[in-house]
């Protein structure tokens, strides 16, 4: 990793500047009123100009090569938030971190500081279903900046961890899928689960977020479980999610979605 670690504050032209940071995020709950709110998953400012370009909601930088929620350097987290921000694009911008092991607890944090220093409105963070992962939880809760915990629907979702999530003061809280080639999320759980997930965490005054693997013919059934975001990364690709963004699949998606 050669990237500078504290980019510091993006000093810039956020119309957002007096804003604190987690708000244009949390302004997306309640699912805009019926409308299916749309996350990608970008690597660079090129791809990140390409959604915002196309009115995605949320702009969430990752590196797919890099693992299921594989983390961006932070100079480029850093570019990409004062470009969009100074060509005037508005949509929450997220990042996540890498994957880590819940343990790990003292480098997440760090890593949540650096990239929350670039700009960025909420940080990602994956917490796998493991021994620690309340402690994980905890932590991240006194992080400071806003930090959504990510669990992972192939390992099965975890009551305790979840309301535990949802009691703790995060802006939201997304379910994903760790390993990427078995299936989508809605393959790894039955609707009724991934809809008791979104109910929870709306319950508890959160944004819902799902994502793993999500396809375009999945839009209908995404629609009825209604979470506030639904993430997409492998189906904006033209040959898998480490491929580079194509355009006319963007397009095809955010209008099947808007549909
Ligand atoms: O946060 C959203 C993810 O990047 C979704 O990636 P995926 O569609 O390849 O599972």
């Amino acid at each position: 990793m050669t990237a500078r670690l504290e980019p510091g504050p993006v000093q810039s032209a956020n119309p957002r500047a007096a804003e604190p940071a987690a708000t244009a995020f949390e302004r997306l709950r309640g699912g805009g009123a019926g409308r299916l709110r749309m996350l990608a998953s970008v690597r660079d400012l090129h791809e990140a100009r390409l959604v915002a370009e196309a009115g995605v909601d949320v702009i969430d930088l990752k590196e797919p090569a890099a693992g299921a929620l594989g983390a961006v350097p932070l100079h480029v987290v850093h570019e990409v938030v004062v470009a969009l921000r100074a060509a005037g694009h508005a949509q929450p911008v997220t990042a996540t971190v890498g994957d880590w092991p819940v343990h790990a607890r003292d480098a997440v944090l760090e890593r949540v500081r650096a990239t929350a220093a670039c700009g960025v409105d909420v940080v990602k963070v994956g917490v796998e279903r493991a021994d620690g992962a309340a402690a994980l939880l905890a932590a991240l809760a006194g992080a400071p900046a806003p930090v959504v915990p990510v669990f992972f629907a192939d390992q099965g979702l975890d009551e305790a961890l979840l309301a535990l999530a949802c009691w703790l003061p995060f802006p939201g809280v997304m379910l994903d899928t760790a390993g990427k080639a078995d299936g989508s999320l809605l393959e790894c759980l039955d609707a009724p689960s991934v809809r008791h997930f979104i109910t929870r965490v709306q319950g508890a005054g959160k944004l819902a977020g799902i994502a793993g693997s999500l396809r375009a013919s999945q839009a209908a059934l995404l629609r009825e479980l209604a979470p506030d975001l639904a993430g997409f990364r492998g189906a904006l690709c033209e040959g898998g999610r480490a491929a580079g963004l194509s355009p006319q699949r963007l397009q095809a998606l955010a209008t099947e979605i808007n549909n």
